[in-house]
C-alpha cells in the first residue's frame, strides 16, 4: 500500500511540476488532486515523501481567495517553532523535519544565514497547503515592543494561537489576543501538546472561556490524553484521525482518515455524538443562517447535516469573531498538523475578505507596506513588503510616499519555506520580499508612481472634501503606515574609539530603517550622539545589537526622560552680532519677540512671524532666520529640553551686505535665547495613559501603588472576575513598572503604556528637577 501511496504522490508532484509551466495549472492540478479524493485510500499522505521535495519551480501567484496571511501567536514554548516546522514539512516544501531539541529546525537555518550576514530572522515563511497559498509572518509577543507587534498585526489578515495542552491561556498569549482584538483579527486555536502528561483539554476549554472571553467552538475531540494521545475525531465531518507509525517512517505524514462507525467503538461514538450535537447547537446560537438550516431541515436527523455547510457557518462565526475554532494535537509527536492547515485554509479570511480602508484611493495601482527591513550584509536591505493592491514587479521603480521618493527594485523574491526564490511579479494580498530598496523603512508605504499617490491623495482629498474639507488631512489618509509613537526615554551611546564614530553612525541608520521608532540625535553642545526609544527594554536591545551585530562596544549614559519646555509669559531681545573673519565683516541686527502658542494641539515645530515692515525677506535670508530659531527651538533655556508651543515674532533685521547666513542665523539664534531666558518658563512632562488589566483581588493592591505613582484613575471598566484600569501617569514614575506590578499581582496583570500628552509639572517637581539636572543639590 505505501509503495502504491509513494508512486502515487510522485506522480502528482511530477504531474504538478509539468501543469505549473502552463497558465491553467491551478485548475488541472486540483482536478488531479480532486481524483485523488475519489479514490478510496484509507491513509493519506500530505506530503512528498522524503528525497522528492516539492518543485519550487511550481511556485506561482495564487488568486487571491486563495491567500491566507497568518501569524502564529503563543507563550514562550508552546510550541510555535514546532507547529511551524511540521507546516513546513507537509507542505511538501522541506526535505527533513527539523527539531526546536535537536537544533535543526528552519529557525536555525536562520542561525546559519545570521553568520553569512543576514542580522534577524526572516519576517515571514510562504508555503502552500490543498492550492491555498499561506504566508506565515512573525508575530513577536513582547508589549515593550509596541511598533515591533503593531507591525506585524498590522499585515495579518488571520492567526493561529498555539497553547500548552498542560498550562491553557497563558500570560503572553493573554497579551497578544488582547493586542489582536484591537486589531480585530480573526482567530483560531491550537492545542498542542496533547502527548504531555496533564494534557487536559477541559481545562484548556474552560481557560480559553474565562481569560480569552471568547466563545470556543470544539472541533474536534482527542483520542486519548498523555501518552495515549494517538489520534482526533473531526467532529465536523464524524472521522476518525489515526496517526499510524509505519517501520520504515514516523513523521506523521501517514494517517487513517476513516468514518466514525457505531460498531466499532460505540462509547467513543456515543461521546462524538453528543459533542457534535453540542457544536450544533452551540453554531445555531450564533449564526441565524444556519439555525434556520438545521431547524427546517435536519432537527429530524442531525447526522446527515452536510460538513459543508456546518464547516461554512463556522467560517462565518469565525470572521465574525463571534467564536473560535479550537483544534488539537501534539507538533512533536506529527500528530494534528494537516488538519490545523486544513482549518486555516478552511476558516481564516483570505486578503479580500478583510477590510482596509486607504484601499479605496487606489483602485488597481499599486499599494504595499513596507512591514519589516533587515539588513543583509551581501545583498543590502531586504524590505518585507504586504501588497495590498496592484502588482510588484523586479527591475521597476516605485514610490515611497513617506520619504517621497523615487527607487528601484531591483530583485523581488518570495521567502519560501526556507529558501528565497526569485518571482517574475506579484499580486495584491501577497507578502514580497524586496532587493533594492536603499532608503524603504519599516512602516512606509511603497506606489507606484509619484502620479499615483497624488491621484489617491486627489481622490482621498474628493472623498474627504464633504467631511473634513482639509488637504493635509486626506494626505494623511492615504499613509497606511504604521503609527510610530513619540520615544520618551533617551541616552547617550558612545563608540570605544572616536575613530570607531562612523562604524556606530552605520549602524545606527541600519537599525533605524529596522526599526522606526528608534531615533537618533547628536548633542548641539557636547556632539555626543543620542538615543531615543520607546523604553527602558528598547534601548537595551539596540545596545545588544549593536555589540551582536556590528561587533561594536558602546557605551550608554543613564537612562533619561525626555522632557520638554515652554514659555507662559511672552518676552523680547534684540541683539548685534559684528564680527570680522579673515577679511569679511558680518553684521547683523535682530529684534524679536517669543511668546506662548494659544493652540489647543501641541506644536514642536517653530512657528515663526514676521512684522509687516519686514515681511518681504528674501528666500535665502527667511532661511537662515529660520534655521536659527529651529537650533534655539531644540534647546531650551531651562535644562535644554526641546520647545513646544512657542511663537517667534521678527520685529526687527538689519544685515549688512556681505554677510554670512550662518552669522545671520546665529545672531538670530543668540537673541531668542535671551528672549526666552526673560520669559516665565515652564517644564513639561511625559505623562503616560496607563491601562492595567487585573484581577479583582489585586485591584486595591494596585490602585494604592498608582496613588503612590502621581498616577490619575480615569476609569475602572469591568471585564467579568478582570478589572480594567485607565489611568495616567508620568513617564518619570513608571521606570521597572512591569517588575513591580508583576510582584504586586503575583504576575497576573499585563499593561499597556502610551503617550497620552505633555503636561505641566508643578512648581516643587520643577524646581527639584532642574536642580538635578544643573548639578545642585
Ligand atoms: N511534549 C511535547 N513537547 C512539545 C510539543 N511541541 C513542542 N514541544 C517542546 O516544547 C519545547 C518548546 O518548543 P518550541 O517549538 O521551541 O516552542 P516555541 O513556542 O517556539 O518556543 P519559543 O520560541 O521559545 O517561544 C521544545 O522542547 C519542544 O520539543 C508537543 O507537541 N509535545
Amino acid at each position: 500500500m505505501l509503495a502504491v501511496l509513494k508512486k502515487f504522490t510522485v506522480n502528482i508532484y511530477e504531474r504538478s511540476y509539468l501543469y505549473n509551466e502552463c497558465k491553467q495549472c491551478w485548475r488541472v492540478r486540483s482536478v488531479h488532486l480532486g481524483r485523488k479524493n475519489h479514490q478510496d485510500f484509507r491513509k493519506r499522505d500530505y506530503s512528498s515523501p522524503s528525497g522528492a521535495i516539492k518543485s519550487l519551480r511550481s511556485v506561482l501567484s495564487p488568486p487571491v481567495s486563495k491567500i491566507r496571511n497568518i501569524g502564529i501567536m503563543a507563550h514562550i514554548d508552546a510550541g510555535k517553532t514546532t507547529t511551524t516546522e511540521r507546516m513546513l514539512y507537509y507542505s511538501g516544501y522541506t526535505r527533513t523535519l527539523g527539531d526546536v531539541d535537536d537544533g535543526d529546525t528552519v529557525t536555525d537555518f536562520m542561525a546559519e544565514e545570521r553568520e553569512r550576514g543576514i542580522t534577524i530572522q526572516s519576517a515571514a515563511v510562504t508555503f502552500d497547503w490543498n492550492d491555498h497559498r499561506i504566508n506565515l509572518i512573525d508575530t513577536p509577543g513582547h508589549v515593550d515592543f509596541t511598533v515591533e507587534v503593531e507591525r506585524s498585526l498590522r499585515v495579518l489578515d488571520g492567526a493561529v494561537a498555539v497553547f500548552d495542552a498542560s498550562a491553557g491561556v497563558e500570560a503572553q498569549t493573554l497579551t497578544v489576543w488582547r493586542q489582536a482584538n484591537k486589531h480585530q483579527i480573526p482567530r483560531i486555536c491550537f492545542l498542542n501538546k496533547m502527548d504531555k502528561t496533564g494534557a487536559s483539554l477541559s481545562y484548556c476549554i474552560d481557560s480559553i472561556k474565562q481569560k480569552l472571553k471568547v466563545t470556543p467552538l470544539l472541533l474536534q475531540l482527542p483520542i486519548g490524553e498523555g501518552k495515549t494521545f494517538k489520534g482526533l475525531v473531526d467532529l465536523v465531518t464524524k472521522e476518525k484521525l489515526i496517526w499510524c507509525p509505519t517501520s520504515d517512517m514516523d513523521d506523521g505524514r501517514l494517517f487513517e482518515k476513516i468514518p466514525l462507525a457505531e460498531m466499532d467503538n460505540p462509547e467513543l461514538f456515543e461521546v462524538v455524538k453528543d459533542a457534535r450535537n453540542s457544536l450544533i447547537e452551540q453554531v445555531a446560537d450564533l449564526d441565524d443562517e444556519f439555525a434556520e438550516l438545521v431547524l427546517e431541515d435536519y432537527s429530524e436527523n442531525l447526522d446527515s447535516l452536510p460538513a459543508g455547510k456546518f464547516q461554512a457557518a463556522i467560517r462565518r462565526l469565525t470572521l465574525a469573531q463571534r467564536a473560535v475554532p479550537v483544534l488539537c494535537g501534539s507538533a512533536l509527536k506529527n500528530k494534528g498538523i494537516q488538519p490545523l492547515l486544513d482549518a486555516i485554509t478552511m476558516y481564516l479570511p483570505a486578503p479580500n475578505e478583510c477590510y482596509h480602508d486607504f484601499l479605496q484611493w487606489y483602485g488597481n495601482d499599486l499599494c504595499a507596506l513596507a512591514f519589516k527591513v533587515i539588513h543583509d550584509k551581501q545583498r543590502g536591505s531586504l524590505v518585507f513588503l504586504r501588497i495590498y493592491s496592484g502588482t510588484m514587479k523586479p527591475q521597476s521603480a516605485v514610490h515611497n510616499i513617506n520619504r517621497n521618493c523615487t527607487e528601484r527594485m531591483s530583485r523581488l523574491l518570495l521567502p519560501f519555506a526556507d529558501q528565497n526564490i526569485e518571482i517574475p511579479s506579484l499580486t495584491e494580498g501577497n507578502i514580497a520580499l524586496s532587493v533594492g530598496l536603499k532608503q524603504t523603512a519599516t512602516g512606509d508605504t511603497i506606489v507606484t508612481s509619484r502620479a499615483s499617490a497624488m491621484a489617491a491623495a486627489q481622490r482621498a482629498g474628493r472623498a474627504d472634501g464633504m467631511k473634513l474639507g482639509a488637504s493635509k488631512e486626506s494626505e494623511s489618509l492615504i499613509l497606511a503606515g504604521i503609527d510610530i509613537p513619540e520615544p520618551v526615554f533617551f541616552c547617550t551611546i558612545e563608540p570605544p574609539s572616536l575613530a570607531r564614530q562612523p562604524d556606530l553612525e552605520y549602524a545606527l541608520s541600519c537599525l533605524q530603517r529596522e526599526d522606526p521608532s528608534l531615533k537618533v540625535k547628536t548633542d548641539p553642545d557636547s556632539g555626543q550622539t543620542i538615543l531615543c526609544g520607546m523604553g527602558e527594554l528598547h534601548i537595551e536591545i539596540v545596545h545588544d545589537r549593536i555589540k551582536r551585530e556590528y561587533k561594536l562596544e558602546t557605551y550608554l549614559g543613564p537612562l533619561q526622560i525626555a522632557y520638554r519646555e515652554t514659555i507662559i509669559s511672552s518676552a523680547s531681545a534684540a541683539d548685534t552680532l559684528d564680527r570680522t573673519v579673515g577679511d569679511a565683516h558680518h553684521l547683523v541686527s535682530v529684534k524679536l519677540d517669543v511668546s506662548p502658542l494659544l493652540a489647543e494641539a501641541t506644536v514642536t515645530t517653530s512657528v515663526i512671524e514676521y512684522a509687516q515692515n519686514i515681511a518681504e525677506l528674501p528666500k535665502d535670508l527667511q532661511k537662515a532666520v529660520d534655521n536659527g530659531i529651529h537650533t534655539s527651538y531644540l534647546q531650551g533655556p531651562l535644562i535644554g529640553f526641546p520647545l513646544q508651543n512657542v511663537v517667534v515674532t521678527i520685529q526687527l533685521l538689519t544685515i549688512q551686505p556681505g554677510t554670512s547666513m550662518t552669522m545671520l542665523s546665529a545672531c538670530v539664534s543668540r537673541c531668542m535665547y535671551k528672549a526666552l531666558k526673560k520669559a516665565e518658563k515652564q517644564l513639561l512632562e511625559p505623562v503616560m495613559k496607563l491601562e492595567i488589566t487585573v484581577h479583582e483581588d489585586h485591584l486595591n493592591t494596585v490602585l494604592g501603588d498608582l496613588a503612590q505613582r502621581r498616577g490619575s484613575i480615569h476609569e475602572i471598566q469591568s471585564r467579568q472576575d478582570d478589572k480594567v484600569v485607565v489611568a495616567s501617569v508620568p513617564l518619570a514614575e513608571m521606570m521597572g513598572y512591569s517588575t513591580v506590578l508583576r510582584t504586586l499581582t503575583s504576575g497576573s496583570a499585563t499593561f499597556t503604556l502610551e503617550l497620552s500628552s505633555y503636561e505641566a509639572m508643578n512648581p516643587q517637581h520643577q524646581a527639584k528637577l532642574v536642580n538635578k539636572m544643573s548639578g545642585l543639590p
